[in-house]
């Protein structure tokens, strides 16, 4: 008799306060034989984990396998004929095949992933390659941006109001355009291009409302006027709000 595959599960562990899990995330992840983690290769030289597996850590029990992959670059430059877009597809592929190896053999294999696995989360890659082939579940986790508002207190959008959502590698010309366009937005990845990100804030008049926090409801979480961050000091874990204008009910 073929034994059955084991599933895919993509769990969202949220922003950093081990507390802000979901009960189902938890219950899942203790399940699972096999636990894989993303993490950055500079932590890895460190001898430090990913982000997301320190949120979970403590919940592990030693007879759990744990699965670390290693990104080969996030921000390093590249010599040609070296290409971000090559490396980062042929280690998806090999991540989901060593995922596959566990699925064949029944085992379920939980990838964690910090605040929600389909919002800009890593996870996404592996559940293109292997939803279609194994049995898949995402549970979905607090999301950064709704971390970052409740940190610095201020709500989101209000009424009819309309949220735009920005990656900060954008240039700053198309970030210019869809800030004028939208009544709040949430400016994701800064680390690097935070200051191309003020810039055009200040350029439209924006800064003064906008907020900024470094690992919101992490340990090691910052909050600080976004006039007074130094130039290029920026982690790649922040971001700024511009919430909505308040609207008086
Ligand atoms: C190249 C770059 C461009 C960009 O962001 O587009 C990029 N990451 C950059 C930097 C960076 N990334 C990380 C650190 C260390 C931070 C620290 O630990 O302190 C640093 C900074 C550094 O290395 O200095 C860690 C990290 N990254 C991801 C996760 C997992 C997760 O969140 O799931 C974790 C944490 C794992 C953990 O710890 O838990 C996920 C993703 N990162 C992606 C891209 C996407 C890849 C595929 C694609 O290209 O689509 C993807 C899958 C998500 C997506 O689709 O965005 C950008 C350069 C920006 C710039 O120009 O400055
Ligand atoms: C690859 S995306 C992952 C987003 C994540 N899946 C989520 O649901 O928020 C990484 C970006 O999320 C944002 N981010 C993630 N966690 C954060 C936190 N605790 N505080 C501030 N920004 C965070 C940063 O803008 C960072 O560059």
């Amino acid at each position: 008799m073929m034994s059955a595959k084991g599933r895919l599960l993509g769990i969202g562990v949220g922003p950093g306060d081990p507390e802000l899990i979901t009960l189902k995330a938890l219950r899942l992840l203790q399940a699972a034989p096999v636990v894989g983690y993303f993490v950055a290769k500079a932590k890895v030289a460190k001898g430090q984990h990913g982000n997301a597996f320190g949120i979970i850590a403590a919940h592990l029990g030693s007879e759990q396998q744990t699965l670390p992959m290693v990104y080969p670059v996030t921000t390093e430059k590249l010599a040609p004929p070296l290409c971000y877009e090559d490396i980062i597809s042929d280690f998806y592929d090999t991540c989901a095949e060593q995922i596959a190896a566990h699925l064949e053999q029944g085992r379920d294999v939980a990838v964690i992933c910090e605040g929600d696995p389909f919002f800009y989360g890593s996870y996404m890659y592996l559940h293109d390659r292997l939803a279609s082939r194994y049995a898949a579940e995402v549970v979905p986790g607090v999301c950064s941006m709704l971390g970052g508002s409740a940190v610095l207190g201020i709500p989101l959008v209000y009424r009819n109001q309309s949220l735009a959502v920005l990656s900060g590698v954008l240039p700053a010309d198309d970030l210019k355009q869809r800030l004028a366009a939208t009544d709040a937005a949430v400016v994701m990845k800064l680390g690097r291009n935070f200051d191309k990100v003020r810039a055009v804030l200040e350029e439209l008049g924006l800064a003064k409302r906008a907020l900024y926090v470094e690992r919101a409801t992490m340990d090691n979480q910052r909050i600080v006027p976004l006039d007074q961050v130094e130039p290029m000091a920026s982690p790649y874990f922040s971001l700024i709000i511009v919430p909505g204008e308040k609207w008086q009910a």
